[in-house]
């Protein structure tokens, strides 16, 4: 029985995107609003295919790096925190926490589907998007996808997903 296993991993120069955040923590302790160069990395298993490839390393590399390009030079602020509040008008987006308030412009923001703005949360939107941008092309096969994001030289949040509901 072969019991070797098959991973695709790439760490790029360019899967970096600097972004400014605020999280809170230990309950209502609410950050300043300041930016990391955020380095992403992902990783891919699963069996190989007629190729002998896991996943193609440019199919990989290019849907990692569309999602660090939408994030870049953004305000990332998280859709789902129960204290921080995020409304939009036609122009502007205003998050508050408490009596703290922060207004940006509209093309300035990328709301995440998050709790928190922490490394793991992000690491999650972005596996789920790389996932689903390469799912037809990667097919059904693969077991899981990885991805970390480094906030700052060396401090990863990272979060693993099942490729598909029923794994093959
Ligand atoms: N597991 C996690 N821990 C922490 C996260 C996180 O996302 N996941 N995030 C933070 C904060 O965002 C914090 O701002 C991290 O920034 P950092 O610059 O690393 O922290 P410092 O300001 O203390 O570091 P300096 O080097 O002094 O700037 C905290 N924890």
């Amino acid at each position: 029985m072969n019991q070797a296993t098959y991973r695709v991993d790439v760490t790029k120069e360019q899967f970096v995107f600097s972004a400014a955040h605020f999280i809170t923590f230990a309950g209502d302790i609410c950050e300043r609003l300041h930016g990391h160069n955020y380095g992403v990395r992902a990783s891919v298993e699963g069996p190989l295919d007629a190729n002998r490839y896991v996943v193609d390393f440019i199919a990989l590399r290019d849907a990692v790096l569309k999602q660090t390009q939408l994030l870049d030079h953004h305000v990332v602020l998280p859709s789902d925190h129960a204290e921080i509040k995020i409304t939009s008008d036609e122009k502007e987006t205003t998050a508050t926490f408490g009596d703290r308030r922060w207004v940006f412009p509209n093309e300035d923001c990328v709301i995440l589907p998050v709790t928190n703005t922490t490394a793991e949360e992000m690491a999650r939107v972005i596996a789920e998007r790389v996932r689903e941008q390469t799912r037809e092309q990667f097919g059904d096969a693969i077991h899981w996808i990885e991805v970390g994001v480094d906030e700052n030289h060396g401090q990863w949040g990272v979060c693993r997903l099942p490729w598909s509901d029923t794994p093959a």
